[in-house]
């Protein structure tokens, strides 16, 4: 097998669902083999909450390290956890459509946003979910919790293995989706109320920019979803254009409908007591005009005070 396409990836079961979807897609694409080659990221290897950890992108230094020095031909990461600056040497050459982009409640007993009792233990270790969270529901008790999809499961009543502490938990449903623990959601979180992190639930493929590899490029060309890409990339120029860190409590969606490009994105304090949310469209013209309404969304963000109610830097 050695014309087989080297897909370097996480070892953690999201990761490796995640990564054998897109390797079989692309191998189809470009009529070749695929194996994957499983890197251990900081990310996976320190423990403590996530949002002290060494600032971003550490799930993706280890992999993007080893695409650069030829380990692997393609990296597979989260969108959502791939740092805005981009690795030199190195691009996003393909997006592929995405999945489901909500957050979701996973509950005891059913229990919904709407229906959890004043005082309920609710765990997340994202900033931007927890701010949300006190917002929609200030008598919540936030709980900070990090680890796999499996263990955050594991800390709600109820569950078949784990300490089971808590009410809920919220979790993508995107990666929820791709575990096959549908059935653990008690209510999709509208976005109406909480908005999605920039780039959740959609996959990035990374490649060597010097690449001349002319089967593998257009299998990835073809592979790239343009709506996804527009989409996100607006949510991430709002992460660039306010300077933001990967914990700063900022959401981002935007979709396309017809022509139109509409993007909302939300800056909230830590608390919940603020929330500054904007939206704007723009016709759809592909990544640079999307880049720009991302741009121009952050700056009205920006004059409407966004860095004096959110650390925007953390
Ligand atoms: N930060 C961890 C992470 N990165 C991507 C996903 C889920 C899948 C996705 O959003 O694409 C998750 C878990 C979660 O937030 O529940």
């Amino acid at each position: 097998m050695s014309s087989g396409i080297r897909v370097g990836t996480r070892g953690s079961a999201l990761a490796l669902t995640q990564t054998t979807t897109v390797a079989e897609r692309v191998a189809e694409l470009a009529g070749r083999d695929y194996e994957l080659v499983r890197i251990r990221t900081e990310g996976d290897v320190l423990k403590g909450p996530l949002s002290q950890m060494g600032g971003t992108g550490v799930f993706v230094v280890a992999l993007r390290e080893a695409l650069l020095d030829g380990r692997c031909d393609l990296a597979v990461h989260s969108l959502k956890d791939l740092p805005t600056t981009p690795a030199p040497g190195l691009r996003v050459a393909a997006v592929p459509e995405r999945a489901d982009t909500r957050d979701a409640l996973c509950a005891r007993d059913g229990l919904t946003l709407a229906t959890l009792p004043d005082g309920a233990r609710v765990g997340t270790g994202s900033p931007r979910r927890a701010a949300q969270l006190r917002a929609a529901r200030p008598g919540l008790e936030v709980v900070d919790i990090r680890g796999n999809v499996d263990t955050r499961l594991g800390r709600v009543a109820g569950a078949e293995t784990g300490p089971g502490d808590l009410d809920a938990v919220v979790l993508a449903a995107a990666g929820l989706h791709r575990l096959g623990r549908d059935a653990a959601i008690t209510e999709y979180i509208d976005p109406a109320v909480m908005l999605p992190a920039p780039g959740q639930g959609a996959l990035a493929v990374e490649f060597r920019t010097g690449d001349e590899e002319d089967g593998l490029r257009a299998a990835l060309a073809a592979y790239d979803h343009a709506e996804t890409r527009a989409a996100v990339t607006a949510e991430r120029a709002v992460l660039l254009r306010l300077e933001a860190g990967c914990s700063a409590p900022i959401g981002a969606l935007g979709s396309v409908q017809g022509d139109t490009l509409t993007l909302e994105a939300v800056v909230a304090s830590l608390d919940g007591r603020h929330l500054l949310r904007r939206s704007r469209s723009a016709p759809n013209e592909g990544p640079e005009g999307a880049a720009r309404l991302g741009v121009s969304l952050a700056e009205e963000l920006l004059e409407a005070g966004a860095a004096r109610i959110a650390p925007l830097s953390a």
